[in-house]
């Protein structure tokens, strides 16, 4: 066997083998749905090119990009590919499907969640870094450029994956051509979006520092369990105050005194938004401080937080 030849494809699938579609969500100029695979016995994510619309080819390459990129950048927090369905009437991505959803409902879902103990909190930041970094260590580096709490998915034991819901075009460090980013007004939030992004110049490459700014802005937000710039009545008032320096509040009312590590935590998250994208750090060094937190706990800690977590979802009212 030479080494070359152990890229292994994508399983094309049939599309008579998905059957149960439930609709799930509409993103750019896709969709999302729940599906069975008849003989992999397994539910699935499907995402697939609008069915109304004409399937036009430049949505079709966008899509097969999307694999190839899915399937280059295979890890274990990371949503995983099983294929794709390429039937001229019928085109999409089939990913694992992620039992418990996102972030953003573990966070602000507080009558399914009353309770989310520091050890689960304090891995998913664990697993969001792993993730992250992972991409930042492709060759050429891939930058997320839209990380946020929607875009954070959680598998059966409340595992992290990091996907990726928007359809917009994605940019390698290599082949940025400027660091557009989809702009605020179409929808996407502004509160993860660096200040750097807010007038896209065309000198200022995309850059993964970018990525470790909405990170900080995650940190607050699982440690919080609070919206960030919740008061604010429009994007443009965040996009103003960011710029004049605000950022989340790190007091105690909003990141209360028993967190563990709470003064690491929040010196990560400190330097992580800072308005110069080199002071932040980078999703390795990150990694480093986050290793010794996460050591402090034993896994029955780790797995009694889940366990509740499971527990208070499914005694619903
Ligand atoms: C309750 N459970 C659910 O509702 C559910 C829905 C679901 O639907 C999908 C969500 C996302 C994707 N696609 C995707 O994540 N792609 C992608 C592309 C690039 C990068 S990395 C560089 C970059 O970000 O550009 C990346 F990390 C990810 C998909 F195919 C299906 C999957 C699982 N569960």
């Amino acid at each position: 066997v030479n080494i070359g030849s152990l890229t292994s494809a994508l399983p094309v699938i049939p599309y008579r083998k998905l059957t149960d579609l439930h609709y799930i969500s509409k993103g750019g100029f896709g969709t999302v749905f729940r599906a069975q695979h008849s003989d992999w016995r397994t539910t699935v994510a499907i995402k697939c090119l609008k069915l109304d619309s004409p399937v036009g080819e430049r949505e079709r390459n966008c899509l097969l990009k999307e694999a190839e990129v899915l399937h280059k950048a295979r890890f274990n927090h990371i949503i995983q590919i099983f294929g794709v369905c390429n039937e001229p009437e019928f085109f999409c991505i089939v990913t694992e499907y992620m039992t418990n959803g996102s972030l953003d409902e573990l966070l602000h879902e507080k009558s399914m969640y009353p309770v989310v103990a520091w050890p689960l909190r304090l891995r998913v930041l664990y697993e969001i870094a792993l993730g992250v970094n992972f991409l930042h260590n492709m060759s050429p580096p891939l930058l997320h450029h839209d990380l946020k709490t929607q875009n954070i998915l959680l598998d059966g034991e409340y595992h992290v994956k990091i996907a990726d819901f928007g359809l917009s075009k994605w940019r390698q460090l290599s082949i940025s051509k400027g660091s557009g980013s989809k702009p605020a007004e179409m929808g996407g939030t502004v509160i993860y979006m660096p200040p750097e992004e807010y007038e896209p110049n065309r000198t200022r490459r995309a850059d993964v520092k970018q990525d470790m700014y909405s990170y900080a802005i995650i940190m607050w937000e699982v440690l919080s369990r609070r919206i960030p710039f919740e008061d604010a009545t429009n994007p443009m008032q965040i996009m103003f105050s960011v710029l004049r320096g605000t950022r989340p509040d790190t007091g105690l009312d909003s990141l209360p005194a028993d967190i563990p590590s709470r003064e690491t935590l929040i010196n990560i998250m400190t330097c992580g938004w800072t308005a110069n994208p080199d002071e932040r750090p980078s999703f390795l060094n990150c990694l480093k401080e986050l290793e010794p937190m996460l050591r402090r706990f034993d896994e029955i800690d780790i797995l009694e937080a889940v366990l509740e977590v499971k527990r208070s979802k499914f005694k619903r009212p």
